[in-house]
């Protein structure tokens, strides 16, 4: 597969990527600052359907955006989820009267960026926001996956288009809810690649050894599950339906299958595969199906849920037949789910088997420039003043260990991404470079210069969430908010003349972390950038020392190596990552990239 690009910088890529979509499809919008294109002709008397995550994985999801499909999809960097702030200006620019179902990826950093909007949503008075999360992917064994289920393919394609049509149909919230999770849940997926993917912008190895391919990759580079060399195609056609449908794998079978239950068949492009051979490959899948007895009652193919350039495929089996008995209470007949399947609708991506809506006159003449839409400009958070109690410490000096920590992440960046390559999607060197360019962003105009830590944390918390997706981003604005809510109460409780000194500070780092333990379930040995925070918090606020909670935050990331992922996209990995002398894994980026945090905190206070 090819590095090269028009376009080899990725990061104006997608914006520029959404304005082209949305002007060759008049009945689209784009708020383009956030990333959300939605339906210029929204219907709030419907239930309203949100989808997004990471872009590269187009047409999927800004590319089923239409009547009878989403009516907003909210796009973050490549490969990394939008923030929580962009979710929830989706949310309100696609208001429902009946409530709005937000359908993502089973990605960690879509659960907690989507989860987060979701209860911001609420907290705001927004009713009925529920999650649909979709994991199809069977590659992953049982017993490696279990903290974090299964993950998502192209499968999630197939539950948008169910719904939309639901929704248009003016089926209930609560049966629309139950029917995307009874979808998810009797969804098989399986990807095969002959290569990764190259995101523009990106370097190191990236590339499938000549002669092998692999089963079993996530929608993002992830590494594949097996990696074998390269059989005819009859053999990996029936590797990967095996995988699909066998009954009595302990560490698969995911979804049951009987004889003569109704399956729809979804042969999706995984982006680099010539429409010649999907062709040839949709023939052979449907001529193994045979012999095994199953005739589908619909086959889909093309491109749905893709990996940018990657040349390889996913298959996806629903099983209609299950679906329709756990919803049977309002669902009578998988005719029934058919006939939504193959309803009308107005997106861009749907492939073109289904009748499309007339786009209405008015949507028709808009200007290129009217399609571009802006949320109310939030005042910068530079300019709010706050009258509540202060906690001040020397500005000055605060000022260089942020810098001093931001400059040391650029710096990381390459070596953060050839480990996140190799246990990840490779996008975590990027995410922290765009958090460290915040932060330096943020200094220029001022940042922390009045020596007030409450509104210094109230700012990075801020700027954090902007700049950052992925996993990480979220980790770190969860963790920031609940530092920054600390910060706020000991400032209300404490005297004017409170000694903020490292202790103080560990105390106040040790309750956020308290915060951020209700968000994600990882804690010490799980491999994640809580093997480095948690020691570093606690040893901080035991000791007062900052250079004993560096050394523990470091030994904690660089103890990672020798662990296995129980959480996060390394889960998948398993002993695939090691190399080909059989050594372990690299250590977690994300708890490096804190490491390198904490150490720039230190030598510029010394
Ligand atoms: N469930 C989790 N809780 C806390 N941290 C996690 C979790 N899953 C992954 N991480 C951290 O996130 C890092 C990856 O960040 P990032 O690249 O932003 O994520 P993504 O895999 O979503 O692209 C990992 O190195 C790990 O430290
Ligand atoms: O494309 C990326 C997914 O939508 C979310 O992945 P994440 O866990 O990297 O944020």
């Amino acid at each position: 597969m090819t590095d090269r690009h028009i376009f080899p910088d990725h990061t104006t890529l997608v914006f520029r990527s959404l304005r082209g979509l949305v002007a060759s499809h008049p009945y689209l919008s784009l708020i383009p600052s956030l990333k959300v294109v939605y339906r210029a002709d929204h219907d709030p008397s419907k239930v309203s359907l949100i989808c997004g995550g990471g872009s590269g994985h187009e047409p999927g999801t800004v590319g089923h955006v239409g009547r009878g499909l989403l009516s907003a999809s909210v796009a973050g960097d490549v490969f990394a989820s939008p923030s929580a702030r962009q979710v929830g200006a989706a949310i309100k620019k696609v208001h429902s009267e009946k409530g709005v179902i937000l359908i993502i990826t089973n990605y960690t950093g879509d659960n907690l960026h989507f989860g987060l909007a979701r209860l911001m949503a609420q907290s705001e008075g927004i009713k009925n926001v529920e999650l649909v999360v979709v994991g199809d992917d069977v590659s992953v064994p049982r017993s490696r996956g279990n903290m974090v289920g299964r993950r998502c393919l192209a499968g999630i394609t197939l539950v948008c288009k169910i719904l939309g049509a639901g929704s248009e149909a003016n089926m209930e919230f609560q049966n629309l809810v139950d029917l995307g999770r009874s979808l998810s849940t009797n969804t098989a997926s399986i990807c095969v690649a002959l290569d990764h993917c190259h995101v523009p912008g990106r370097s190191g190895e990236w590339h499938i050894e000549e002669g092998r391919v692999e089963i079993g990759l996530g929608l993002h580079n992830e590494t594949g599950v097996f990696n074998i060399a390269a059989p005819p195609p009859e053999e990996l056609i029936k590797q990967l339906l095996d995988l699909l449908l066998k009954q009595d794998d302990p560490e698969r079978s995911f979804v049951k299958f009987k004889d003569g239950d109704d399956l729809v068949l979804l042969v999706n492009n995984q982006g680099g595969l010539s429409a010649l051979e999907m062709g040839a490959v949709v023939d052979e899948v449907l001529n193994q199906l045979e012999s095994r007895s199953i005739i589908p009652v619909r086959i889909l193919s093309g491109p749905f849920m893709g990996s940018m350039n990657m040349p390889g495929i996913s298959l996806s089996l629903l099983n209609l037949s299950n679906v329709q008995s756990a919803c049977s209470g309002f669902i009578k007949s998988t005719s029934e789910l058919l006939d939504l399947l193959d309803a009308p609708h107005n997106s861009p991506a749907w492939p073109a088997t289904s009748q499309m809506y007339p786009i209405p006159e008015a949507l028709k003449r808009r200007k290129r420039e009217d399609q571009f839409t802006e949320v109310e400009k939030e005042k910068e958070e530079e300019e709010v003043e706050t009258d509540g109690p202060k906690l001040l410490v020397d500005g000055d000096q605060i000022r260089k260990a942020m810098k001093t920590a931001a400059d040391d992440v650029l710096a990381l960046e390459p070596q953060l991404t050839r480990w996140d390559t190799i246990v990840g999607d490779g996008d975590c060197g990027e995410t922290c470079a765009l958090g460290a360019k915040g932060v330096l962003k943020a200094l220029d105009k001022g940042l922390g210069s009045d020596g007030d830590l409450v509104k210094l944390f109230r700012i990075l918390t801020q700027v954090i969430d902007d700049s950052m997706g992925g996993t990480l981003g979220a980790i770190f604005s969860i963790f920031l908010a609940g530092l920054t809510t600390s910060l706020i109460q000991a400032a209300a409780s404490s005297s004017p003349n409170q000694t903020i000194d490292p202790k103080f500070f560990g105390q106040q780092v040790e309750s956020a972390l308290e915060t951020l333990k209700q968000r994600t379930a990882a804690r010490v040995g799980h491999r994640t950038v809580m093997d480095a925070l948690i020691p570093f918090g606690e040893t901080l606020a035991q000791t007062g020392d900052l250079q004993k909670a560096v050394e523990a935050c470091k030994k904690g990331g660089e103890g990672t190596v020798q662990l296995e992922a129980k959480l996060g996209r390394a889960t998948y990995v398993g002993d695939s990552a090691k190399d080909k002398d059989g050594n372990g894994m690299p250590p977690d980026p994300g708890a490096m990239a804190f490491v390198t945090v904490a150490e720039g905190i230190l030598k510029a206070l010394r």
